[in-house]
C-alpha cells in the first residue's frame, strides 16, 4: 500500500457521569481520530491520549504535533508500505507509543479491509465473545458507590474495578464485598501510592482481590517488586508496561503477577499482541484494559481481549458505561459479554452524522 495521508480529526464526547480516579476527574473525553487514506483503502485509529498528560507523559495536542511534524511525513514518504513496517520506519523517534499506536491502527485497518481479514483473525483470537468487567470511579460517598456497583451489576458486567487513592481504599473494598458477596472484585491506583504505604495496601488483602493494579508510580518497578514481596494481592501492572520488552523485565523482576495489556500504552496493536505472548509464555494472566475508547478504539480492544491469553475480563465495557451516543453502532453487553466483531479490518467505521455532531476540528496531513 502506499499512504496518500492522514485527516486528523478533533471530536469531544460528553460522558454519562464524571469519573474519578486519583489523577483527576474527567467530565468529557476528547479524542483524536485518525483516517489514515491509502491508494487501496481507508482506515481509522485512535489515539487514546488524555487531554492533559495526568495518566502517562503524552497529551492530545502532544500527539497531534508528533503526527504532524514527524511521522506522518515519514510514511508518506515511503513507496509503500504495511502495518508490520510503521513502527520499524519510526522507531528512531523515541517515545510517543500512543500517537504511534493511533497511526499503526489506522493503516492496519486500511491493510486488513483491503485484505478483507477482520482484526480478531489477523490478531489470532479464539473466541466470539468476551467478558466485560467495568471500571468504577472514586465516589463522594460509600452509598453513592454502592449504587453504581449495583447498576453495573444489573446491567451483567462480570468484574468490578475500583478506583482508589489513599483516603478512598479500604472502607470502599469492605463496603462493597459486605454488600455485594463473593463477586469479582479488582482496584486501581493509577500510581497513588508509595512504598511506605505497603502495611494500609496489606489491609485490602483479606478482600479476596483479583489484583491491585498500579499502586506505585510506573517508573518504580523495584518497589513493585518489594510491595508483590508482602501483598497477599497479587500486583497488575498498567502504566509501566510500555513494551513487550519491558512486560519481560517486570515479570522476570517479580514486580507484577497480572498484566493490563493497552494498544496505545504500548504502542499499536501488533506490540500488544507481543505483550500478550510475553504474558502467555510466562503464564502470567492478562487482560485488555481501557482508555474510554470510542466504538473504534472499543472495537479493536475486543478482539485483543478475544486472545487466549487474556484470561481475565478486561475494561472492554459497553458503549453506554461512558457515552450516551457512542460514534459507531454501540457496543452493547448480552450476558455480560460483548461480541467481536467480524467484518473486515475493525469491523466498524464511524456513523457519519454521529461523527459530524462531536467533530470540534479537522486537519489534513500528507
Ligand atoms: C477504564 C480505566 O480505568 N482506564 C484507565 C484510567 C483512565 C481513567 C480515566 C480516563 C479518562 C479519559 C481518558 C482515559 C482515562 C483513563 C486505567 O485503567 O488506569
Ligand atoms: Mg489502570
Amino acid at each position: 500500500m502506499k499512504l496518500t495521508g492522514v485527516e486528523l480529526r478533533w471530536i469531544r464526547m460528553p460522558l454519562v457521569a464524571p469519573f474519578r480516579t486519583s489523577f483527576g476527574t474527567q467530565e468529557a473525553r476528547e479524542v483524536l481520530l485518525l483516517r489514515a487514506v491509502t491508494d487501496e483503502e481507508e482506515g481509522w485509529g485512535e489515539c487514546v491520549a488524555m487531554s492533559d498528560p495526568v495518566y502517562s507523559p503524552e497529551y492530545l495536542e502532544g500527539c497531534a504535533d508528533v503526527l504532524r511534524r514527524f511521522f506522518v511525513p515519514t510514511l508518506t514518504a515511503l513507496d509503500r508500505l504495511d502495518a508490520t513496517t510503521v513502527a520499524p520506519a519510526l522507531r528512531r523517534f523515541h517515545g510517543h507509543p500512543m500517537a504511534k499506536g493511533a497511526l499503526e491502527m489506522a493503516v492496519l485497518d486500511a491493510e486488513l479491509r483491503a485484505r478483507g481479514v477482520p482484526l480478531a483473525r489477523e490478531l489470532g483470537a479464539e473466541h466470539e465473545d468476551v467478558p466485560c468487567g467495568v471500571s468504577v470511579g472514586i465516589m463522594d460517598s460509600i452509598d453513592a458507590l454502592l449504587d453504581a456497583v449495583d447498576g453495573y451489576l444489573a446491567a451483567g458486567y462480570v468484574r468490578i474495578k475500583l478506583k482508589i487513592e489513599p483516603g478512598w481504599d479500604v472502607e470502599p473494598v469492605r463496603a462493597v464485598r459486605e454488600r455485594f458477596g463473593d463477586v469479582l472484585l479488582q482496584v486501581d491506583a493509577n500510581t497513588a501510592y508509595t512504598l511506605g504505604d505497603a502495611r494500609h495496601l496489606a489491609r485490602l488483602d483479606p478482600f479476596d482481590l483479583l489484583l491491585i493494579e498500579q499502586p506505585l508510580p510506573e517508573d518504580d518497578l523495584l518497589g513493585h517488586v518489594e510491595l508483590a514481596k508482602v501483598l497477599a494481592t497479587p500486583v497488575c501492572l498498567d502504566e509501566s508496561i510500555t513494551s513487550a520488552r519491558s512486560a519481560a523485565a517486570a515479570i522476570t523482576l517479580g514486580a507484577c503477577q497480572i498484566v493490563n495489556i493497552k494498544p496505545g500504552r504500548v504502542g499499536g496493536y501488533l506490540e500488544a499482541r507481543r505483550v500478550h505472548d510475553v504474558c502467555a509464555a510466562h503464564g502470567v494472566p492478562a487482560w485488555c484494559g481501557g482508555m474510554l475508547e470510542t466504538g473504534l478504539g472499543r472495537a479493536a480492544n475486543v478482539a485483543l481481549a478475544a486472545l487466549p491469553g487474556c484470561t481475565l475480563p478486561g475494561d472492554t465495557s459497553a458503549s453506554d458505561r461512558y457515552y450516551s451516543t457512542d460514534i459507531t453502532e454501540p457496543f452493547v453487553l448480552q450476558d455480560g459479554r460483548l461480541p467481536v466483531p467480524t467484518g473486515p479490518g475493525l469491523g466498524v467505521r464511524p456513523i457519519h452524522h454521529l461523527l459530524a455532531e462531536v467533530t470540534t476540528s479537522t486537519e489534513w496531513l500528507s
